[in-house]
């Protein structure tokens, strides 16, 4: 009520002043100001409240969220930060006793938008697994030019045009993926570390790693590789990484004038030209796979040793369909953005949390030794970058340790911190009794669910991979599906639409993974924020993107 005193009380004063004049002129001019204030004043009040039918569960004021995002505050200072105040008015809501809980639901503010946040396991299934009460929303429908690059694909499209673009795309990962996908790319990575390594200078992971990553999804995804490792400002590197940076800049994109700027005009010459690329790999692919008497071949089942790449399996899983070289572009453009970020993240993550917790990096260094031997690990410390040894699918396989490596990272920095987001079409009840009324948008919160207290323990915030150790199956394989884990750890997701790529992105997190521990050892240094273990983030509330980590690394001696 507050918020809209101090927002009305303008409207009033005009009305006032309206009053002390006498002609007509100023007395339209004025009255027509109130309206406007008044009406300004009424769309503020909405989207800065929750929805009546939403206020009772606990959230932090939009006020709070607003100065965060104008200060460009990082994931780490403004989330923790607003889950406390979410925290706060919890337990004067009574729905949780002392601020190391996480209420179940609670609500966040997004530009204007009120989201519906899980953060319990129960509450996280039921969403992934009912997915015609919480269907997903279009999201290339955004701002500007997304539309024009995204266009509609697996990734962003309702349930039942989702099944349309599944029926292609699934072949193409439903397989295994022969290792060199990403070893190839990684012995030019390593060439270049180790100049790095030998001048005694320091690296960022998280741009190495994607670009590191930019190269295996290329690679596994149309047989070239961009090459952005060695060459970051090349020209469809730099075409894409401009692409993406105007598509994610928020005060760009609200500019009522955007389209028509320079800054539009430039962003929609450069998607225009990416498309123009896509469309040729495409097509050069289908004209090769005709020559050859390949088109129309079916595709092979599961093989770790099939250099086939995506686009290849797609085309010919699309030929003779409804499938049309649209559908086929659109599909590869989210590939590169959902294929390459996040596993880059989660990459440099990894190398962080090892590089501060050097036990850790030793323990993930013995496994990787005794499953690759020591021969190939004495070959590996001392070899040119371009014979490095790599992992084959059978050894990457073998690893439990540095599988809990990984999952530990993902837990406490999940890639994508909310999923995106979903409607209720209908009402719900959720698992604690809540009631969320039909039409609101909800998302689960894996960054809070990952950190929870009440099912992790009061070391959930720590970065300990062998409290892993107990889920091992019996088989000694290490399980990476939401379900083996009630739901507690879903950073790909759950349901019909988990992640398409968890496979693809956990091969290669193993491959590079274990060729770094085989060439260097590392430390973080530097960056005091990130020695305290708090890193800086660049300014997004759904991807976690580090920034500024600088680490240490040395080549190992044989
Ligand atoms: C660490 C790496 C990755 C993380 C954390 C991650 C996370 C996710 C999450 C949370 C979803 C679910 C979205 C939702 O339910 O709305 C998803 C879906 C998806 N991901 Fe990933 N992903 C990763 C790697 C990859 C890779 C490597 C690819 C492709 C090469 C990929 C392609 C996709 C696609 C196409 C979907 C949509 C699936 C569908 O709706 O059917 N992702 N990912």
């Amino acid at each position: 009520m507050a918020a809209f005193s101090t927002i009305a009380a303008p409207a009033a004063w005009i009305i006032q002043l309206v009053a002390a004049r006498t002609t007509n002129r100023t007395r339209v001019l004025a009255a027509f100001l109130a309206v406007a204030v008044g009406w300004a004043a009424r769309r503020i009040y909405k989207s800065v409240l929750p929805p009546r039918s939403l206020r009772h569960l606990p959230y932090a004021p939009a006020l709070a969220y607003l100065r965060s995002n104008l200060r460009g505050d990082g994931f780490l200072n403004w989330k923790p930060a607003l889950l406390d105040l979410t925290r706060e008015d919890a337990m004067r809501k009574g729905v949780i006793k002392s601020m190391d809980e996480t209420p179940d639901v609670f609500l966040m503010w997004l530009v204007g938008t009120w989201f519906v946040h899980l953060a319990n396991p129960d509450d996280a299934k039921l969403l992934y697994t009912q997915h015609e009460l919480f269907e997903k929303a279009v999201i290339s429908d955004g701002l500007g030019f997304s539309p024009m690059f995204f266009g509609r694909n697996v990734f962003s499209v309702p349930t039942p045009e989702w099944k349309h673009h599944r029926k292609v795309v699934n072949p193409a990962f439903r397989r295994g993926w022969d290792t060199s996908f990403f070893g190839e790319p990684a012995r030019n990575l390593i060439a270049e570390l180790d100049a790095a390594s030998s001048a005694g200078k320091t690296i960022d992971p998280a741009d190495w790693m994607q670009r590191m990553t930019l190269d295996g999804l290329t690679l596994a995804a149309f047989g070239t590789s961009l090459d952005a490792i060695r060459h970051p400002n090349g020209d469809m590197v730099a075409t894409y990484n401009a692409i993406l940076k105007s598509l994610s800049n928020f005060r760009e994109l609200l500019h009522p004038w955007y389209e028509q700027s320079a800054a539009g005009k430039r962003v929609k010459r450069d998607i225009l030209r990416f498309n123009q690329f896509l469309f040729d790999l495409i097509d050069n692919k289908t004209a090769q796979l005709k020559a050859q008497g390949r088109l129309g071949q079916a595709n092979a089942e599961d093989n770790d040793n099939d250099r086939r790449d995506l686009l290849e399996m797609m085309i010919q899983a699309a030929e003779g369909s409804d499938f049309t070289r649209e559908d086929l572009r659109s599909n590869m453009a989210i590939f590169f953005l959902a294929g390459h970020d996040t596993t880059a993240n989660e990459l440099s993550f990894a190398i962080y949390l090892m590089g501060l917790h050097k036990d850790v990096q030793n323990k993930a260094r013995a496994e990787v030794i005794q499953i690759m031997g020591k021969d190939a690990a004495r070959r590996a410390a001392t070899c040119d970058a371009a014979d490095m040894v790599y992992p084959t699918s059978e050894q990457e396989r073998a690893f439990t340790y540095l599988n809990f490596v990984i999952k530990e990272t993902m837990r406490l920095y999940p890639s994508v911190a909310k999923l995106p987001r979903r409607k209720t079409s209908a009402p719900v009840t959720l698992s604690n009794g809540v009631k969320l009324p039909a039409g609101v948008p909800v998302t689960v919160d894996t960054y809070a669910l990952q950190r929870d207290k009440a099912v992790y323990g009061p070391d959930a915030d720590e970065f300990k991979p062998d409290r892993w150790a107990s889920t091992v199956g019996k088989d000694g394989a290490v399980p990476m599906h939401p379900p083996a884990h009630n739901y507690s750890w879903a950073p790909f997701g759950g349901g019909q639409r988990i992640c398409i790529g968890q496979q693809f992105s956990l091969v290669e997190q193993r491959v590079v993974l274990a060729m770094l521990l085989l060439r260097y050892e590392w430390d973080v240094v530097g960056n005091a924020n990130a020695l305290k273990g708090v890193p800086d983030m660049i300014p997004s509330d759904v991807t976690l993107h580090s920034k500024g980590i600088e680490v240490q690394l040395r080549r190992r001696s044989a």
